[in-house]
């Protein structure tokens, strides 16, 4: 790899006597990971229908090293949302942060959702967890991302770290910075990170990950914790970012880690005036374990102002508009999902019930989409079905993952199937992966165009 020589020269500095082993990890092809989406599968099922050689990353619970040539991107098992691809060493950060099912969880720096994915898979549908994205693009990805994992109790916005401030100030159980970094400990996996690096980029950088962690732990309540992560390995990015938040920001403490064979600590002496708990935090090198470069530290806010009262969501008024919805429910839902509706527009969602009002925030995606209330008749969306299990709808059909229905399926074409007319849940083995309507003998598809494959795989 070429790598950039004042990159290589701070890390020789840096490294001293472990830096030839570092320099070798760059001879070395980076690990692929996937993660089981255990909302969708519980792990000892995905055991079983695996059609991929998994082995266990050892320091996540349903994290597997695959095979490139397996191509998991590929199966359609992926469109139904059964497992997301994550680099390896990022999987750590998600189980460091454990949320617990019915907190109120920040995923801040979110696209395009690896960790909130993790997240949502430890919160188990229960709980609010706000996941937000500053570039406009990105958020929608991560929107189409959470969509395709199944997640119910997430919101997507698309704002700027000081806005949300504004609105949650001491109001999260726990908050993920996984900050926008130099990208240093990616460069196996990212030649662009690479050619894009520069020393100017990391000080600018460090600069706005500080200011993004102030603002986070602005929206901390006491008690709760904060989470900054980076790939990165420059110093400055790292432990110098939570030297200088320490020192701005009274009532935060650094709390332990718990380390995995091959974890190493934040290093102290590698910054001017470093807090002597920095070394409370974990390192992960590409040449001490099987994955890339990454940082974690976990911060404890130990006070912290009154809460202000806050602006719960706007309640919903207009029953009338749900006459279609309920009908829909009624002729193909096992039953009607609980929860706290709510229409934008013709869209109709369930909104987590911690959520605040979204009154002037930039909003992707409100809630767990149900569907379109349209003149007369209600649409499910993608987001229903693949949320949904076969048993929670009045009518499915199952396809196998290597059925020329299936391959039809995706393609956006109908499928002749015999039955009662109405929407079917399509399922692949079993797991759900979009909507029909039967009528005639033909399933029409619904299945978005966005997603549709062409040709085969
Ligand atoms: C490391 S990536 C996040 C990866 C994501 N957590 C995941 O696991 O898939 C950092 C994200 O921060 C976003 N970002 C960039 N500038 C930002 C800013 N000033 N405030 C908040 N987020 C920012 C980037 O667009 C990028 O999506």
């Amino acid at each position: 790899m070429d790598l950039p020589r004042d990159f290589l020269k701070k890390m020789e500095g840096l490294l001293q006597e472990e830096y030839e082993s570092f320099h070798k990890s760059y001879e070395e092809n980076n690990q692929h990971g996937l993660r089981v989406n255990t909302l969708k599968v519980p792990l000892e099922e995905f055991h079983r229908i695996s059609p991929f050689a998994l082995e266990p990353i050892p320091w996540t619970a349903a994290g597997y090293y695959y095979q490139e040539s397996d191509r998991p991107g590929k199966h359609p098992y992926h469109d139904a949302g059964l497992y997301y691809i994550q680099e390896p060493s990022a999987m750590a950060v998600g189980e460091i942060v454990a949320p617990q099912p019915g907190e109120k969880v920040l995923d801040l720096c979110a696209a395009p959702g690896g960790k909130t994915t993790h997240l949502a898979a430890k919160m188990k549908q229960q709980g609010l967890l706000l996941a937000n994205e500053i570039h406009p693009a990105r958020s929608r990805i991560l929107s189409q991302n959470v969509e395709r994992l199944g997640i119910k109790n997430a919101v997507v916005t698309n704002e700027t770290p000081g806005r949300l401030t504004e609105r949650f100030p001491g109001y999260f159980d726990r908050i993920l910075v996984d900050a926008p970094c130099s990208g240093e400990g990616m460069f196996r996996k990212d030649p662009q990170a690479c050619a894009e690096w520069s020393l100017e980029n990391v000080a600018l950088c460090a600069d706005r990950q500080l200011d993004i962690l102030l603002h986070a732990g602005r929206m901390l309540r006491p008690g709760g914790r904060l989470v900054y992560s980076t790939c990165t390995f420059s110093p400055e990015e790292n432990e110098g970012v939570i030297s200088r938040f320490l020192k701005l920001v009274s009532g935060f403490e650094v709390e332990e880690v718990r380390a995995y064979d091959g974890f190493a600590t934040g290093r102290q002496e590698w910054i001017t005036e470093g807090a002597a708990t920095i070394e409370k935090t974990i390192r992960l090198w590409p040449h001490q374990l099987q994955g890339e470069g990454h940082y974690i530290a976990v911060l404890k806010k130990t006070d912290g102002r009154t809460v202000e009262k806050r602006q719960a969501a706007e309640m919903f008024r207009e029953q009338t508009r749900l006459k279609d919805y309920f009908e829909f429910a009624k002729a193909a839902l096992a039953a009607a999902p609980q929860g706290k509706y709510m229409l934008f527009g013709d869209q109709l969602y369930i909104i987590p019930e911690q959520m605040l009002s979204v009154k002037n925030i930039k909003v992707v995606r409100p809630g767990w989409h149900l569907g379109t209330v349209k003149k007369n008749r209600f649409e499910p969306s993608h987001a229903l079905a693949l949320a949904a299990t076969p048993n929670e709808v009045k009518h499915s059909l199952t396809v196998t993952s290597t059925s020329p229905e299936l391959e039809a399926f995706l393609r956006g074409e109908a499928i002749k199937a015999e039955g009662e007319k109405g929407w079917y849940l399509v399922n692949v083995d079993g797991y759900s992966i979009g909507w029909g309507k039967l009528a005639g003998g033909v399933l029409k598809n619904h299945y978005p165009k966005g997603l549709r494959r062409h040709g085969s795989w």
